[in-house]
């Protein structure tokens, strides 16, 4: 094999181009290596690959020829290697490197990232010689990449794998490491890391692909290794690298902040490019500038292309004529250097990085040291020549700490590229100081503007609104009372008086409003980005709680219904996860479920539930689906109302005291006496008393009913830090308005609803209550001092997901997965999730649909677990709730390739 292999791939046809082009395809298949193409003029092309994979090549195909070579190369040897995925959009860049998502991924379709894991490791493993190996994952992702890797780790509870404070992400070079990156922390590879190779995002769409990702990544192994032979230490670094897609950028589609990120990208695809063809056709015996500096994508790749390193280039393509353009010059992008390759690889003319470290060398150590060798000297005394003495220590300084990669054999080859170098470096260093000057200049006005602006919502927020800056009732924040103001005000904007003795909006309205679009503007301004790091063993948030005692209604019930009232539970409830009901209206694991993982906690049993050996020692759930915060009434779906609940827990903490006092035998099942004092008590109710109320109230009356309601919740919460209870998260209530149970009866007047299509007046409720308890959650803070209380901001998470679902990776917003009655709510009152009925003389069943995970209403009352799980990821993030407990954040380094 030659140190650089090029190979051509072809993925089968998808259905849209299936759809729209029948089965045309471009491509005659001649034999392994060569394969005829025909572009949009009918014009015949015939292109020679080291390899070329059609349709329906495996990706075990792939591997073996394309990576196993580098796989052995570098576990044995040290040498690094890179392996490059390139294409357009959609063309299987990804699927070869990743294969397909986690859910999805059986063994023959896993891609090149996982193969190579396994087969580094048990290389690593069958090497005699080889006493000790650590392998390091870095992993490196540009804008878009980035969100949607946060996403993921926030939904895998691993958001300490990022660490805000790190934005100086540097590139480095030094003698003894090679090209690393400065500021990045590693740590070691364990089997548990590859769980995270699902990286088929959404994010940004464009034309060319339903779920393009517009940006590089790239997976950095670092392989050290000591022999047994001579016990050095070895140093190799295999890197996979899948590229963005490299469609023209008006093809895309793509405009705006995505436009100037395709814009990036496509420069460094041809710095990429421009490398590969200056390695492989550089003149010998000439000193060949290597324009590695042209882009950090290049930059990073720098000592793992050429050399003795061993690269492999994987074009993928498209088969079909729809994109033969496209194809083309994919397919010219790798034959210009698979010609290059074949024939004069020998060029290659970097220098080799199998680096040695001393036994003795300390191993921690991550800044390039000044170790200069001959050569440099000699260049450098040759400099001195011409040059003063000031000028020549400051080169030599940019020589060490820029990690210039020179050639030993001529100083003035080197000389006069070294000076293009360094020319080229310090005019883009001027160039970044000025553009930096201007932009913090930009930005301090702006900053200005905004503070000013800021200023005037905050002291409005405290006369009425809440954190998305919709208007709401007057409120006084510190008495908890609501005044009422009776209609027509408030007719034209808010349909209901809005406390506003005004037809619509107040000035200040029309102020704050501006303030929340431009903190929206500045929200999404594209951050600079990359980053990202690390590795197994993960630790995740210290939340540190033993036990969890959880009060609430269906949101958080495990159970306490099915088991309070003997009532029944239908499949497909719990299919997903459970794979029975779960005493769960759901498909499978509540918020509550993903925050216990979180906590690192087992589920929560139910109170009710005795039945087998029920283990409370990590907290027991009093929530009871139906419950209201209001005691029960005759009407009521839950006799186990919120004083019920608090009641419960007493006798729950008096039983176990007691039992606990009797000996340590069923130690196992009953929380530690301390937990009650140091166990997070939740609450997630209130729902039902809103959504209940409408069906016989007026909506003013909802709305002067909080306050009663929340002084219930209030005396319940006094008990129980009466009774030792000190660390309290309080749960808001979602836009109950988005129930399709709730658009199903008070949504049937189009008028009714707002844009998202939710009831308007549901929605005023949800915000009104959130707001007051808000302020009562202030108000215990404020009384309990040696109490932690918190507000968690589900309102918002919610209201979030469902006005931008596809970005989070939802097919639908309002829709029921299971119900009866089809699009647009599939929802019927009548009849519930599962159950099967007479209704109107003949028998129908409320089915599940076939993707739960493509829908964010599971059964028109309730959320799905990918929604919960989307959800409790953001309650994770911290940003959710007040105060933040986002002490220990996600790094994210910024770098834009
Ligand atoms: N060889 C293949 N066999 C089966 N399906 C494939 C193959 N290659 C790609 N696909 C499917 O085609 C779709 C697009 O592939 P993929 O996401 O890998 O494209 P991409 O080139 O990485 O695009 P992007 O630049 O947007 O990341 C995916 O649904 C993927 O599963």
């Amino acid at each position: 094999m030659s140190n650089v292999t090029v190979c051509a791939r072809f993925r089968p046809l998808n259905s849209k181009e299936k759809r729209d082009n029948g089965d045309k395809i471009c491509i005659r298949n001649l034999d392994s290596e060569t394969f005829v193409f025909k572009d949009e003029k009918d014009e015949d092309f015939t292109f020679c690959f080291d390899r070329v994979f059609y349709q329906e090549s495996q990706q075990a195909d792939v591997y073996e020829f394309l990576a196993l070579p580098i796989v052995q190369a570098d576990a044995v040897n040290a040498i690094n290697g890179t392996i490059i995925t390139y294409g357009q959009t959609g063309a299987g860049k990804t699927y070869s490197m990743e294969g397909l998502g986690i859910l999805e991924c059986d063994g023959e379709q896993k891609g090149l990232l996982p193969r190579v894991v396994d087969g580094l490791f048990e290389c690593l493993r069958s090497v005699d010689e080889i006493t000790k190996y650590t392998v390091k994952l870095s992993m490196i992702f540009s804008l878009l990449r980035v969100k949607v890797l946060q996403y993921l780790l926030e939904i895998l509870f691993l958001r300490d794998l990022f660490d805000l404070s790190k934005d100086n992400l540097q590139i480095k070079e030094g003698k003894l490491q090679g090209i690393f990156l400065y500021g990045v922390t590693e740590s070691l590879v364990s089997s548990t890391w590859i769980n995270l190779q699902i990286f088929h995002e959404t994010l940004t769409y464009t034309e060319m692909n339903m779920a393009s990702s517009r940006s590089h990544c790239a997976y950095i192994f670092t392989i050290q290794l000591e022999t047994a032979k001579d016990r050095r230490v070895k140093t190799g670094k295999l890197i996979l690298v899948d590229l963005a897609g490299s469609e023209k950028v008006e093809k895309s589609g793509a405009e705006g902040r995505v436009l100037e990120e395709a814009k990036t990208i496509n420069k460094s695809l041809s710095a990429l490019g421009n490398v590969i063809n200056a390695l492989t056709i550089g003149t010998p015996g000439k000193a060949n500038h290597i324009p590695y500096r042209d882009s950090k994508l290049t930059r990073i790749l720098q000592d793992s292309l050429g050399g003795s390193s061993r690269t492999a280039l994987l074009c993928c393509c498209s088969p079909s004529t729809l994109n033969s353009s496209e194809s083309l010059s994919t397919l010219r992008f790798g034959a210009r250097h698979a010609i290059g390759l074949t024939s004069e690889a020998k060029h290659i003319r970097t220098s080799t990085r199998v680096s040695c470290i001393e036994d003795k060398v300390d191993k921690k150590q991550t800044m390039p040291s000044p170790i200069k060798d001959a050569s440099c000297e000699r260049i450098l005394n040759k400099l001195r020549e011409k040059m003063d003495v000031e000028d020549v220590n400051l080169l030599e300084e940019l020589f060490m700490k820029e990690g210039i990669i020179f050639n030993s054999n001529s100083a003035e080859d080197f000389e006069s590229a070294y000076k293009d170098i360094t020319f080229r470096t310090i005019t883009s260093l001027h160039q970044t100081v000025e553009e930096l000057v201007r932009t913090v200049e930009k930005l301090k006005r702006e900053n200005k503007v905004l503070k000013a602006k800021l200023a005037v919502a905050d002291r409005f927020d405290l006369h009425g609104r809440n954190a998305e800056g919709d208007a709401l009732y007057n409120f006084d924040k510190i008495s908890g009372i609501a005044f009422l103001v009776g209609p027509p005000n408030g007719q034209t904007y808010f349909l209901n008086t809005a406390g506003r003795y005004c037809d619509g909006s107040l000035i200040v309205d029309f102020l704050a409003s501006e303030a929340m679009t431009l903190i929206r503007h500045l929200s999404s301004l594209p951050i600079l980005t990359l980053i990202f790091i690390f590795s197994a063993p993960v630790e995740s948030i210290d939340f540190n709680y033993p036990a969890v005692f959880n009060f609430g209604d269906s949101n958080s019930d495990t159970g306490g219904l099915i088991a309070g009232l003997g009532e029944h539970l239908e499949p497909p409830n719990g299919q997903n996860y459970f794979k029975d009901p779960a005493g769960r209206f759901c498909d499978g694991r509540l918020i509550v479920d993903f925050l216990m993982d979180a906590f690192e906690l087992p589920f929560l049993n139910a109170y009710l539930d005795s039945v087998g050996f029920p283990s409370f020692r990590r907290g027991c759930n009093f929530a009871v689906a139906g419950s209201t915060i209001l005691p029960a009434t005759a009407s009521s779906v839950s006799p186990f109302s919120f004083g019920i609940q608090v009641a419960q827990f007493f006798r729950f903490k008096a039983q176990v005291l007691e039992l606990l006092a009797k000996g340590k035998k069923l130690d196992k099942y009953l929380p530690a006496k301390d937990y009650f004092e140091q166990g997070l008590y939740i609450f997630d109710i209130g729902q039902n008393d809103l959504a209940g109320a409408f069906y016989s109230k007026t909506e003013d009356q909802v709305l002067a009913s909080i306050p009663n309601i929340l002084l219930e919740l209030e005396t319940g919460i006094q008990k129980l830090y009466d009774q030792g209870g000190r660390r309290f998260w309080i749960h808001n209530t979602g836009p109950l308005g988005c129930l399709p149970q709730n658009i199903a009866t008070f949504g049937k007047d189009p008028s009714k609803l707002d844009e998202l299509g939710c009831v308007s007046s549901h929605n005023r409720a949800a915000k009104l209550f959130n707001l007051q308890l808000h302020a009562l959650s202030k108000k215990l803070q404020a009384n309990y001092t040696d109490a932690n209380v918190t507000y968690v901001d589900i309102f918002s998470i919610k209201f979030d997901l469902l006005s931008n679902y596809s970005k989070y990776g939802f097919e639908q917003t309002i829709m029921a997965c299971c119900g009866y009655g089809g699009p647009p709510l599939n929802y019927d009152s009548r009849i519930s999730c599962g159950q099967t009925k007479n209704l109107n003389g003949t028998s129908v069943t409320a089915k599940g649909c076939q993707d739960s995970s493509e829908y964010i209403s599971w059964d028109g009352i309730h959320y799905t677990e990918a929604a919960n799980e989307y959800i409790a990821s953001r309650i994770l993030t911290g940003k959710y709730s007040d105060p933040p407990f986002s002490d220990k954040m996600p790094f994210l380094l910024r770098l834009k390739f």
